[in-house]
């Protein structure tokens, strides 16, 4: 047994021994603990170190006395110090010279030279590819000497973008950095390649003053402040177009397969974007970021200050630490960027000036009408399409093209703005490469004037224009002759399309090869200021809206083309509701402040020069715009000249013109050559066809003139007689030229004497004797002019014993037998209640046909066999109807007869 005290004993014993053992443990514990701290403050240090760049750290004076009394520390400066200077020495050894080599073989030229050796000329590389880098100026690993610099170059075009992030007062070198970055490009191409756009929200005109010599040229925009939506909206317009153009092109670079045919390539847009460093509205933002994710494919570059964007578009950024030192995404941390020295200001102005002035005079290089015309005439075939060039950009040609696509056109520009030589220039040169077999001409002007007048033989210069078949001048207050135009256009189209479906084909292409020895052509037709055509809220508004929008909309594929030209689309009524004109009408042209013509955000008519115009062949959309200046082509020795040589090479109709300003001679009207019957007016119509009802003898064939308009009434009356008097062999039918009015009878008898002249037999009555005419005859034709009936009703109604019979019931009974006998009166009453008068209850349906002068359409309701009459009277201009052959009445134009009446 064990004794009590040496029990305490081995207790204290074992105590002691588990003393000893946790403390062992837990003197390990502290030990592992104060090495994990260490470790700890070791990685801290290093991450700091590494983070604030070691050079950095070297100059942080507390940093690095913290490292005597902290071994720890030192230990760990010692290590990064020597790793990088390891490091270095490798990448000085190989990487420097590496880096420096690729920078001389892809910033080649201006892109990556100093700029003494460039600025100042002009670039020759006409763009079919970019320099891969471009220098922005040169970096150094923080700690090595100057002299182990390199060059800091970017990729750019065709590639992405730049963004420069600044502060305070980093400005400069932020601005040389841009500055020297597009005078680079400016002068690596041939002038015009490059395009600049410049946005500051600060500023209207401030930054990169040494560059505004080339806005004078459109090489470079300022951009409002205000605006960075539509300068977006612009790019984005810009990117559409290429890439639609680049699937017309199919695989491989656009700018390639453009430059290797000696095309235009579509320049690069550099868009330069000072911001303030705050996010742009959501919106902005957005078409931003999508500008910067399409744009480098389509050649749109954005180099962005201060201006925030999503990491989801190739993009290098520099960032500046203070006003001279930045970092770069191209070098990391640890090296620091530095911009290049500007260029004196000076030097820069002068290039660009130089730069400007090339493109204005290529531009400026007088392009003419001339310039617009193949070598040899009128050998194309319009058998696809019709396509002429209209104009010139940057001294290239600019063309329109008119075919299924595009099958009609909207031209618009405010008065004075150059629609009508647009026209001219687009007419010549489709003349001048279309023959008239392959293309046909209808002109219609309803402006006051004649400017489309010179295409047809005039009093001095006898050619006309080989292609057109119909000019309207002057119709402006003839909107019939519009509607006749486009029935004839409808009809056309009626009869294409039976042809085509009886060759079993569907498009003018087709039937033109099924049926080789037709003849086809592509027609043309323009209408000027042609909302004139919907001037009233009548019938003819109703029906041109809806024949032109048949026209427009079947005419794309047979080859029958509406150019619709107006000072302002906005203010056409009739269409309202009824788009189909507007959508089939895809090429839109519009000239200087035209407005509504482009698609409703496209606003590019708004800044464009004088002499230019916007070719659109996408409905109006912004990417489809196509800028260009266009020649001269009223002036003498434009177009009249090429006209005069047309004229001499292609044999071809002449076309017929219609002016509505002018009264139609009777001597020159088809009809009275060859009369079928009393020949009354010109109608107003495509074809140029006279008013001529026939004269059979059967119940009433009377004809009344109704009306005070003395001189239109007197001309229809002797084109009647003197028409009929050709019609008739002398001998074979007698006249009466019967006329109550004093004032008449010089002319009356002037008349006789031109009939009597002719040979025929006249019974002139102008006193009471006409009262006592003779009912009928039958033995031959007669033809009784009675001119204003009303005046002789005093005379007319005396009854005379034994019967009481008067003149009027005597005349009554002409009326209503003599057709039957041949004996047709043509009488005149100075208004249709006269007439009434004259012809009593139930005598109406005696007169068959009247032409009404200055009487309006509701009076003549009743004598128009239920018929209502759309009629508002105007000058030199008559309505006539013919209840035996009309559906509806038919506006006519009375002859001028003073030739035919001259007696000589
Ligand atoms: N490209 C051009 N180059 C030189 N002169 C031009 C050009 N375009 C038009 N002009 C001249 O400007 C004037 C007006 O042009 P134009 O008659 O074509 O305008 P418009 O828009 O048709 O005007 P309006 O509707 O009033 O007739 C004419 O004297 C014409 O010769």
């Amino acid at each position: 047994m064990l004794g009590k005290g040496e029990r305490r004993n081995r207790a204290e014993q074992a105590l002691a021994e588990l003393r000893s053992v946790l403390g062992l443990a837990l003197g390990a514990a502290q030990n592992r603990r104060t090495r994990a701290e260490t470790r700890k403050r070791q990685l801290e240090f290093e991450r700091a170190v590494y983070g604030m760049g070691l050079a950095t750290a070297a100059r942080d004076s507390a940093l690095m006395a913290s490292l005597a009394d902290d071994p720890a520390r030192r230990a760990v400066w010692q290590r990064v110090t020597a790793e990088r200077d390891r490091n270095y020495a490798e990448w000085h050894e190989s990487g420097l010279g590496a880096v420096r080599d690729v920078v001389a073989a892809e910033a080649v030229g201006p892109a990556g030279l100093p700029w003494e050796d460039w600025l100042g000329k002009v670039g020759r590389d006409p763009g079919a590819s970019a320099p891969r880098l471009w220098r922005i100026g040169s970096a150094r690993v923080e700690h090595a000497p100057p002299e182990h610099g390199f060059p800091l170059a970017v990729p750019l075009l065709d590639v992405g973008h730049l963004r420069l992030n600044s502060v305070a007062d980093s400005r400069a070198a932020v601005d040389s950095i841009v500055e020297s970055l597009l005078v680079r490009m400016l002068s690596t191409f041939v002038p015009g390649a490059i395009r600049v756009h410049l946005w500051d929200i600060g500023h209207l005109t401030g930054p990169l003053p040494r560059l505004h010599p080339l806005t004078a040229a459109g090489l470079m925009v300022v951009h409002d402040p205000t605006r960075l939506d539509d300068l977006l909206a612009g790019l984005a317009g810009h990117i559409r177009k290429v890439h639609a153009a680049t699937l017309r092109h199919g695989a491989g670079s656009l700018r390639e397969t453009c430059a290797a045919a000696g095309k235009r390539v579509e320049p690069w847009q550099v868009a330069v974007l000072f911001g303030n460093g705050e996010r742009p509205a959501d919106e902005l933002y957005r078409e931003l970021n999508r500008v910067a994710r399409t744009g480098p494919d389509a050649g749109v570059h954005l180099i962005l200050v201060d201006v925030p964007v999503a990491g989801n578009s190739p993009m290098e950024t520099v960032t500046f630490v203070d006003g001279e030192h930045a970092t770069s995404s191209m070098t990391g941390p640890g090296v620091v960027v530095r911009a290049d020295a500007p260029a004196p200001a000076a030097s820069v102005s002068r290039a660009a000036s130089a730069i400007g002035e090339v493109v204005l005079s290529r531009r400026g290089r007088p392009r003419t009408f001339a310039d617009l015309l193949p070598d040899t005439l009128c050998q194309e075939s319009a058998r696809d399409e019709l396509r002429t060039p209209v104009g010139f950009h940057d001294g290239a040609p600019v063309e329109v093209v008119i075919g299924d696509a595009t099958p009609h056109a909207l031209v618009a520009g405010p008065s004075g703005s150059g629609k009508t030589n647009f026209l001219y220039a687009m007419l010549g040169g489709l003349a001048a490469r279309y023959p008239p077999s392959e293309l046909e001409m209808y002109l219609l002007d309803f402006k006051e004037g004649v400017s489309f007048a010179g295409l047809t033989p005039g009093r001095k210069d006898p050619s006309w224009l080989p292609q057109a078949r119909l000019v309207g001048v002057n119709v402006n207050t003839d909107r019939e002759f519009g509607l006749a135009l486009l029935r004839f256009l409808a009809e056309e189209l009626a009869r294409r399309a039976e042809a085509a479906k009886r060759q079993e084909v569907t498009k003018l292409a087709e039937l033109r090869e099924a049926d080789p020895d037709g003849h086809w052509p592509r027609i043309v037709a323009v209408i000027d200021e042609f909302q004139a055509l919907f001037g009233g809220r009548d019938q003819i508004t109703q029906q041109a809206a809806s024949l032109l929008e048949d026209v427009a909309r079947r005419g794309r594929s047979q080859g029958i083309h509406l150019v619709l030209a107006s000072q302002d689309i906005a203010g056409i009524e009739a269409f309202w509701g009824k788009p189909a004109v507007y959508d089939q009408c895809t090429l839109r042209i519009a000239m200087p402040k035209a407005k509504r013509v482009l698609a409703e955000h496209n606003n590019a008519s708004v800044t464009l020069p004088r002499w230019h115009a916007v070719l659109n062949h996408e409905s109006g959309v912004a990417h489809g715009n196509e800028i260009a200046h266009i020649p001269d082509a009223s002036s003498r020795g434009t177009f009249d000249a090429l006209q005069r040589r047309l004229w001499e090479e292609q044999s071809s109709p002449v076309p017929r013109l219609f002016d509505g300003a002018h009264q139609p001679e009777l001597l020159t009207a088809a009809a009275y050559a060859n009369p079928t019957g009393p020949v009354l007016g010109q109608v107003i119509d495509v074809a140029d066809q006279s008013a001529c009802p026939r004269l059979d003898p059967v119940p009433g064939r009377n004809l009344a003139v109704l009306g005070t308009a003395t001189a239109d009434a007197l001309s229809i009356m002797e084109s009647a007689a003197l028409s009929l008097a050709r019609l008739h062999a002398p001998g074979t039918c007698d006249f009466s030229l019967w006329c109550p009015v004093a004032s008449l009878h010089e002319r009356v008898g002037r008349l006789a004497e031109v009939l009597t002249g002719l040979g025929h037999v006249v019974d002139l009555r102008t006193g009471e004797d006409i009262a006592t005419l003779t009912e009928e005859s039958a033995e031959r034709p007669r033809f009784v002019f009675f001119y204003a009936v009303d005046a002789a009703h005093p005379w007319l109604e005396v009854k005379e014993p034994p019967l009481m019979r008067s003149g009027l019931d005597r005349l009554r009974s002409l009326l209503k037998n003599g057709p039957t006998a041949h004996v047709h009166t043509i009488g005149w009453w100075r208004g249709v209640g006269r007439l009434k008068d004259t012809l009593g209850f139930g005598g109406t349906d005696d007169v068959g046909a009247w032409v009404a002068l200055d009487v309006q359409g509701q009076e003549l309701n009743s004598i128009a066999a239920g018929q209502l009459v759309d009629w508002s009277p105007r000058p030199h201009r008559a309505v006539f109807f013919d209840r035996t052959t009309h559906a509806r009445p038919q506006v006519v134009i009375p002859f001028d007869t003073s030739t035919a009446m001259d007696p000589s």
